[in-house]
């Protein structure tokens, strides 16, 4: 029974935007939420959407202090609100999956010996050799990815080794380039952290290790071997191993919370760390998915992916490790332009309210009349293009759409395109399929609906949107029971999760055409603008 003096578990979301805190009890009731937002909570940054995108419109950098402050921050609102600190039994977390952190010489020593009278960041603010940590919205590493597939011998290689073809934002080649183009500030470095390992380092006191999961973003970890690719460490940079540290099960115990946190907040000496994790493979967790059941995540980044028990890397999308069953992995496809490109269009076409956004999503017809929109403000994943291109009913080019049909045209175009690169990669989804719904756009009733209809399948949401936090607190009471009863009976108790959408019964045959034209419109658009 859960009562005033019962563990807690809290997870943490270091995503891009924000950092996300949840506690749940031995129930698994959520008691307590908190939240720093980057762009309002510390504006002396000056990030949009939590990162700095740089005049060559492909560099993408979030400041590593930032992330530092903001814990200091979150960790006292937590004190001011009486969070009981003391009743913490475990604590894990995740972060934004691909963006890097460069530890300089002697931040080991920092990080140990923290005076608990003193912040985080008064304290770290000159522990980094590169101030600015490239994150997963970067893309401006293409020549490293075409010298790693070159090095390793072709893009299947690397697909099979690794999960994934080289990709812009994978770590591997964002630590090519700062090894290339900053080679003093690759010497200096002493350690490099994932976000999810940076910030377990900073509850740990000591550098975290890299968990599988989301070291599988990387471009860099054998995801069968569960161990750094010599092949692929080799063809990135020197010395990548001993900087990198070793890679443990995502479920594996780091430590216990530092004394300069038992100090300065009252976490008791033994609460235990578990290794932090992607957000992704965070909100898997969260929402202990069953069989076929495939997860749409609607945070700053939109993302697809499901359970796999046998991984079939391709030349499109991820395999990673999974998170929570060692023997397991998770297909994943990202898409760059979700959350921040349908605010755009809120902003521009909607007075800046998602409920005019959504009576114009209302007002327009299942198929937009045939007008198709694809909105690629920054450099797009799949495919590699950035442009915004309208197409009215006749497949010509137009250059607007009126406000209520371009707030359609961004829903549907996003929607259709997560249907078809879904499909490339050979997920199941039909009628049968849950789509569970996660991340902060999954509260807008409308693009929820949209869901269903392009995916022809019931959408399902969860009560607490937060799955990546969520995940990780369920994470970390598992590694406390000792991580090798089922994961599923740790979240037996969890709610189920509600039907939020069902298709309307002329979109199936709406969409499977206008999915064709889509991907047609797609191809032309890739031919004509891609990067590669
Ligand atoms: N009612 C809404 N309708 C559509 N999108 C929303 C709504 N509320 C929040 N969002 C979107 O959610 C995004 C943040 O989602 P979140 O999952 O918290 O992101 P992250 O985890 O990447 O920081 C915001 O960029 C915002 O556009
Ligand atoms: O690059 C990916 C996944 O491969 C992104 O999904 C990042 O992990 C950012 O996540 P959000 O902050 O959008 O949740």
């Amino acid at each position: 029974m859960a009562g005033e003096a019962a563990n807690l578990y809290v997870g943490f979301d270091f995503s891009t935007q924000q950092i996300k805190v949840l506690a749940i009890d031995e129930d698994l009731k959520v008691i307590h939420e908190e939240a720093v937002r980057f762009d309002s909570d510390l504006p002396q940054y000056k990030t949009h959407g939590g990162a700095h995108i740089h005049d060559d419109q492909g560099t993408v950098t979030t400041p590593t202090i930032l992330w530092v402050e903001a814990l200091d921050l979150l960790l006292n609102k937590l004190k001011a609100a009486n969070f009981p600190f003391q009743r913490v039994a475990a604590i894990s977390g995740s972060g934004q999956q691909h963006g890097s952190v460069y530890w300089k010489q002697g931040a080991r020593q920092k990080l140990s010996g923290l005076q608990p009278t003193k912040s985080f960041l008064e304290q770290l603010q000159d522990a980094f050799a590169v101030p600015d940590s490239p994150i997963w919205m970067d893309a401006s590493t293409t020549a490293q990815c075409k010298q790693l597939e070159n090095k390793v011998g072709s893009a299947e290689k690397l697909a099979d080794i690794t999960g994934s073809r080289a990709y812009e934002r994978f770590t591997g080649n964002q630590i090519a380039k700062i090894y290339q183009q900053k080679s003093d500030a690759y010497k200096n470095t002493e350690r490099i952290s994932l976000v999810s390992s940076f910030a377990a380092s900073l509850f740990i006191g000591d550098y975290a290790p890299i968990d599988d999961s989301d070291g599988s973003g990387m471009n860099l970890l054998d995801i069968r071997k569960r161990d750094w690719s010599e092949l692929c460490l080799d063809a990135c940079a020197p010395g990548l191993r001993e900087k990198l540290g070793a890679v443990v099960p995502s479920k594996q115990i780091v430590g216990t919370v530092s004394s300069y946190l038992t100090s300065r907040f009252g976490f008791p000496q033994d609460c235990k760390v578990v290794a932090f994790t992607g957000d992704n493979p965070g909100s898997l967790a969260g929402l202990a998915p069953k069989q076929g059941d495939v997860i749409v995540s609607l945070g700053t980044s939109d993302t697809v992916f499901l359970w796999l028990e046998t991984p079939k890397p391709q030349l499109e999308g991820h395999i990673f490790a999974n998170p929570v069953l060692t023997s397991d992995y998770m297909a994943l496809l990202c898409f760059k332009n979700g959350s921040l490109t349908r605010e755009r269009i809120r902003n521009e076409k909607s007075g800046g309210s998602w409920e005019s956004f959504d009576q114009q999503l209302e007002s327009t017809p299942i198929g937009n009349n045939g007008n198709i929109g694809i909105y690629f403000d920054v450099t797009e994943i799949q495919p590699l293009v950035m442009g915004v291109f309208r197409f009215d009913q006749n497949g010509q080019q137009v250059d607007s759409f009126p406000d209520a049909v371009e707030v359609r045209a961004v829903v549907e175009g996003q929607c259709m395109s997560r249907r078809v690169h879904a499909e490339n990669l050979g997920f199941d989804i039909g009628p049968k399929t849950r789509v569970l719904a996660t991340g902060g756009a999954s509260s807008n009733k409308g693009i929820l609906q949209v869901i269903a209809d392009v995916f022809n399948g019931p959408v399902y949401i969860t009560d607490v949107a937060n799955s990546a936090a969520l995940g990780c607190a369920y994470r970390a009471k598992h590694s406390t029971l000792g991580g090798d009863i089922p994961f599923s009976k740790v979240v037996e108790k969890c709610s189920e999760p509600v039907c939020a959408a069902r298709p309307n019964a002329d979109a199936d045959k709406v969409y499977t055409a206008m999915c064709q034209r889509y991907r047609q419109l797609e191809t032309m658009v890739e031919k004509k603008h891609g990067q590669t």
